[in-house]
């Protein structure tokens, strides 16, 4: 082991050290992605679906893979639950019930932490300690097939500690998540939701409401679809995550997201007085005073709510070409995040999307790719 984690090993009681991953899909599978092959780590993957465990080891994103929980979790050092916001705390009752190893950590990545962590105190009988966790990077995307060695890279990584954990464990844990590259935060379980409920939670809400209204309105003119790109594309982006996983994390959060709801409509009503009344003072005023705080956020971070940067292409349709130009852009070390061919023409000015992650990206690719004599646009 070399540099920044040299000291890792000396905190387990032997050279190896065994994670299991309950859960192994977009976060699940980055984390192990992180992980396998780092020097005496054994990855292992467990899912209640066989045919899902022969997939983990097949990709490579884990070193082995199981359907049982025991076997997952015996002689285990981390055991992260990766699995929907509504089935952490069942997990939790199985791991309950198991011989686990003693002082092994057991952590989870879902996006809420006040009911967990609260829940799975009672592993602290076990001889585990829990920590509650939220890697504050994903995307829209799902599923093992969306995870990646970058996902959490720079993002933010939260840990929500309480006054019982001992702190070697948490100093543990945050010696292993110096693989993932993330910055770790450290704040109280309750104090997490209020945060996280306002600055993520609430945007994928308003931006499903957003695209729902508008879905509506489209019912009776198409024109409503094919006008709505640029920035409805956008801000819209996160009305495309997986279902079952908001349906759990808004329920989970419920009592946070209502508060929200009620505070959003207040801002929305503030609106609506001023468009009444004929405010155009007020609503320039609005406008001013959210530009304010925005210019005051913190540099882009991996993840969380971040725009995807775009171009289209138009290329002949014809084999290669797609290869072609991802070579062209990797050569020139442009960083693609995604490279979609689009089937209907009708809105689009391209036949190929593709999408970056930062706007220096963009820019370098349109300039490379014109120098190539592509039609690009934007
Ligand atoms: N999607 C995102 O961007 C982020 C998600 N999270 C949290 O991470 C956790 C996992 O989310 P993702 O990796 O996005 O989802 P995913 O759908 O990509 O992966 C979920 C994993 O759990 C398994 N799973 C699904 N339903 C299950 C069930 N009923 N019983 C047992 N296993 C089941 C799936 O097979 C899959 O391996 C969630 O708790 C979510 O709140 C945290 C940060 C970001
Ligand atoms: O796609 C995005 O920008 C996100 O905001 C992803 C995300 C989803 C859920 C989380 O708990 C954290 C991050």
């Amino acid at each position: 082991m070399s540099g920044e984690f040299s000291d890792f090993t000396a905190l387990t009681n032997d050279s190896r050290i065994k994670i299991a991953i309950f859960g192994v899909g977009l976060i699940g599978g980055s984390l192990a992605l992180c992980f396998k092959g780092k020097p005496g780590v054994h990855v292992v993957g467990h899912s209640v679906n066989p045919s899902s465990t022969e997939k983990y080891v097949a990709r490579g994103v884990v070193d082995s893979a199981t359907t049982s929980v025991e076997e997952a979790a015996k002689d285990a050092d981390f055991l992260f639950l990766c699995v929907p916001v509504g089935r952490l705390e069942d997990y939790v009752d199985e791991l309950a019930k198991l011989p686990l190893k003693r002082g092994c950590i057991v952590t989870d990545v879902g996006s809420t932490k006040a009911s967990v962590v609260k829940h799975a105190a009672k592993l602290s009988a076990r001889g585990a300690v829990f920590i509650g966790g939220h890697p504050m990077a994903g995307s829209e995307r799902s599923g093992v097939e969306a995870a990646s060695l970058h996902l959490l890279e720079n993002a933010f990584y939260v840990l929500t500690p309480t006054e019982d954990t001992p702190p070697e464990s948490v100093d543990k844990l945050e010696r292993l998540l110096k693989w993932t590259r993330a910055h770790i935060v450290k704040t109280d379980a309750v104090q997490h939701d209020d945060i996280v409920g306002a600055i993520s939670h609430l945007p994928h809400m308003i931006a499903v409401a957003l695209v729902n209204q508008i879905a509506g309105y489209n019912d009776s003119n198409e024109l409503y679809r094919r006008l709505a790109a640029g920035g409805f594309r956008d801000i819209t982006r996160i009305a495309s995550s997986d279902p079952l996983i908001w349906r759990d994390i808004l329920l989970n959060n419920r009592e946070v997201m209502l508060k929200l709801i009620r505070d959003w409509q207040s801002e929305m009503e503030r609106f609506a007085v001023l468009l009444e009344e004929g405010d155009g003072e007020g609503v320039a005023e609005q406008f001013r005073r959210a530009g304010q705080f925005r210019s005051q956020l913190p540099e882009r971070r991996k993840g969380m709510i971040t725009s995807i940067y775009e171009c289209y292409v138009d290329v002949p349709d014809h084999p290669g070409i797609i290869g072609k130009i991802a070579t062209e852009l990797g050569q020139a070390k442009i960083n693609l995040s995604n490279l979609q061919i689009i089937e209907s023409r009708e809105d689009v000015p391209g036949v190929l999307r593709l999408s970056f992650q930062q706007s220096d990206d963009l820019d370098k690719a349109t300039d490379l790719l014109k120098s190539l004599q592509y039609d690009v646009h934007m």
